[in-house]
């Protein structure tokens, strides 16, 4: 009998049982470890010891009965944590290579979430496709790391990541910073611009993420940071040059702090390429080459505080995936940003001190689809409407860089799906196709440097 196919109804009793045993405990303790929130080390009292598997992976029937839980938790070892997307669904969990993600709930906290009054037992469905993983470097060796993102990945695309030791004064500087570079008066923030090689302001409606879908550009201003290159290593066809900085008069820290965290984002990104890189072949340089140097831009977005309208095709930022490899996301504590899981859209919340990650088209094409590119947008909520402030970093492989399937990643099942592209051109047509102001001035650039 295939034990994952086992009915609802015939595992209702087993389920309803509260785990007790050692090892059960121990990984309840383990869970509240991970995410470090309560430091709750010691185990809870009796009637909170009740846990419950629950269902978030695709390829997994759940539930399983007790008995199964327990089978599979004795052959796994705790690699990561999970953690719901949405702020009411939060709860702790856990990982185990065998089970693929499941997630352990205290029986109390689960049922209390889920609107379900304590010691009800029943699966609780309503966490089904609401799971954004939590990576957490700081706990897991590279391995560890990748066997995680080799089961998320491949659904959405989207992680939270934690243990990333970028200092939180340091994230709090770069918000603030934008928000004062945003203030600027209108003119002031117009010019400056280097739209020959994409670098500073961008106006509010400038960029249309999701032509299709879109009545209206998005709802947000923009500011790109790039590689600062200078001398023989500039180059406008392949923007690759100097960047465009506020005067330090008015914003004397600006540069500084931006240049600071635009390292440390480049650090975290590099330890995931090689991360990914074992999550797809036996050898964690495999995309070293590629990424040097990396071409990487930081994007500071405001958001207004307009609301969304989706039925008129207003948004903060229209659908869309990321053009490159990984995109590391900072946030204020603003909601809005939407991951597409299947049919539905689900909020990915922010969170104190984490970043969200997500795949950019470049990373699927090299893994033949097999890790994804996840669709996402942000949509200003309605209620409660604040401005908002993001901060997205692109992390891609050099210009040059020939984006071609993995051979690790097809055979004859599955051949491969996409043709290789020059990473730099991929990023260019992907630029004309959603900015208003792009196509002229890079054009006549290029004309100008052969
Ligand atoms: O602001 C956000 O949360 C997301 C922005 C985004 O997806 C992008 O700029 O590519
Ligand atoms: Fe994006």
């Amino acid at each position: 009998m295939d034990r994952h196919r086992s009915e609802p109804s015939s595992a209702e009793g087993e389920r309803a049982a509260p785990f007790t045993g050692p090892l059960v405990l121990r990984r309840v303790a383990a869970t509240f470890e991970i995410v470090s929130r309560g430091a709750r080390v010691t185990p809870a009292p009796a009637q909170k010891q009740k846990t419950e598997y629950l269902e978030t992976h695709q390829s997994r029937k759940w539930p399983l009965t007790r008995k199964e839980v327990k089978e599979e938790l004795a052959a796994g070892e705790t690699v990561g944590s999970f953690e719901s997307a949405t702020e009411a669904d939060r709860r702790v969990s856990q990982t185990s290579p065998r089970l693929g993600t499941g997630v352990l709930v205290k029986g109390e906290e689960a049922t209390t979430t889920a609107g379900r009054g304590a010691g009800s037992h029943r699966p609780l469905m309503l966490t089904k496709f609401r799971m954004i993983p939590t990576v957490d470097l700081a706990r897991s060796s590279r391995r560890e790391v990748a066997a995680i993102l080799s089961q998320c990945c491949t659904d959405v695309g989207f992680l939270y990541l934690t243990g990333h030791s970028v200092p939180r004064s340091l994230l709090d500087d770069v918000l603030a910073q934008s928000k004062r570079l945003f203030d600027l008066p209108p003119h002031r923030k117009a010019a400056l611009s280097d739209p020959v090689l994409n670098r500073g302001f961008t106006r509010l409606g400038e960029e249309t993420l999701d032509p299709a879908n879109q009545t209206r550009g998005d709802t947000k201003e923009g500011y790109y940071i790039g590689d600062e290159v200078s001398g023989e290593g500039a180059d406008a066809a392949k923007l690759r040059g100097p960047n465009v900085w506020p005067d330090p008069a008015d914003l004397p820290e600006f540069r500084s702090v931006m240049e600071r965290y635009k390292e440390e984002a480049g650090r975290i990104c590099r330890e995931l390429v090689r991360c990914f890189a074992l999550a797809v072949s036996d050898d964690e340089f495999t995309f070293d080459r590629h990424f040097d140097p990396a071409s990487s831009f930081l994007r500071l977005l405001h958001y207004s505080a307009e609301p969304s309208d989706v039925d008129a095709g207003v948004y903060g930022c229209g659908a869309h995936s990321d053009y490159g490899m990984i995109t590391l996301l900072l946030t204020d504590d603003n909601p809005g940003l939407q991951v597409l899981k299947g049919e539905e859209w689900v909020d990915v919340h922010p969170r104190e001190g984490a970043f969200v990650v997500n795949i950019g088209d470049m990373f699927e094409r090299w893994t033949n689809g097999k890790f994804v590119s996840g669709r996402h947008r942000v949509v200003i909520p309605r209620e409660g409407t604040r401005e908002r402030y993001s901060a997205p970093f692109f992390f891609d492989p050099d210009f040059d860089a020939i984006v071609e399937v993995l051979e690790s990643c097809c055979d004859d099942e599955r051949p491969a799906r996409f043709p290789p592209i020059s990473s730099g051109q991929y990023l260019l047509d992907k630029y004309r196709a959603t900015h208003a102001d792009f196509d002229e001035h890079t054009e006549g650039r290029r004309e100008v440097g052969g």
